[in-house]
């Protein structure tokens, strides 16, 4: 039985204030909430306030990107080591708006996934079509191509106890969210993949929808069958939302 995970992305927003509050409301409002496992992945330079904040609640916290490399002349970058430094149980890799803007490959974001597991931080990775790929009936060749990088620098080993997160590009930010039916089709054909190459990791691994979740639709979503929690964006920031997501998990 997979324990469900609502993680909240919270792109590059946030201040040292804002972030103050946000955190200590997550804590009060989240205490009770025991039944699913809670992240949140924040920018870089707020993770040793995360880390300050959260250590005593049962909320973990990590990164939304992370290095290809251990360590060296890469200017700008973070490593695994840094992020596991700061306690970060968590990072994303390939989200699509990195894809987009900073040109990720496939390979890159496998080398991001392999470094991630090497330093026992969880990587949640990323998969999803766009709209065109769906409308030109592509959409499940494009997902298996970006889950094939992964498991063919990985294994399909590695993905045991990992975190895939499902994400129609055309859902993100645009308050149009999947129907329950195109998550539920879109997690199976994710699962029976990775099943395909190693059946062992196709049971633990968690598969979470993301795409324009908010407190409304979140108890039919996450209640479809092989969607083991959620990925949230905009509704991560703001507490009461974020907290009737989880608690909507809970029940789901
Ligand atoms: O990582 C989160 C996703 O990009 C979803 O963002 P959204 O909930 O604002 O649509």
């Amino acid at each position: 039985m997979r324990r469900k995970l609502v993680v909240g992305n919270w792109k590059m927003n946030g201040s040292l204030d804002q972030n103050r509050l946000l955190l200590e409301a997550l804590v009060r409002h989240l205490d009770e909430v025991k039944q699913v496992d809670i992240a949140v992945c924040l920018p870089y330079p707020y993770l040793f306030q995360a880390q300050a904040i959260l250590a005593a609640s049962d909320i973990a916290w990590g990164a939304q990107n992370v290095a290809t490399h251990e360590g060296g002349a890469y200017t700008g970058e973070v490593s695994a080591a840094m992020l596991k430094e700061f306690g970060s149980t968590y990072v994303i890799v390939g989200h699509s708006e990195r894809n987009g803007a900073y040109c990720e490959s496939d390979a890159d974001v496998a080398s991001k996934f392999a470094i991630a597991k090497q330093h026992g931080i969880t990587p949640i990775f990323c998969v999803g079509e766009t709209l065109q790929e769906r409308e030109s009936g592509v959409m499940e060749y494009a997902i298996a191509n970006q889950l094939d990088a992964i498991l063919s620098v990985s294994g399909g080993a590695l993905l045991d106890q990992t975190v895939i997160a499902y994400e129609p590009v055309w859902a993100i930010g645009t308050n149009k969210t999947a129907t329950p039916e195109q998550v539920r089709a879109a997690h199976s054909f994710i699962r029976e993949r990775i099943a395909a190459l190693h059946p062992g990791a196709a049971e633990s691994v968690r598969i979470l929808y993301g795409g324009s979740v908010n407190p409304r639709n979140a108890s039919q979503l996450l209640s479809m069958p092989d969607v083991d929690g959620g990925l949230i964006g905009r509704c991560a920031l703001d507490a009461d939302d974020f907290e009737r997501i989880c608690r909507a998990a809970c029940k789901a």
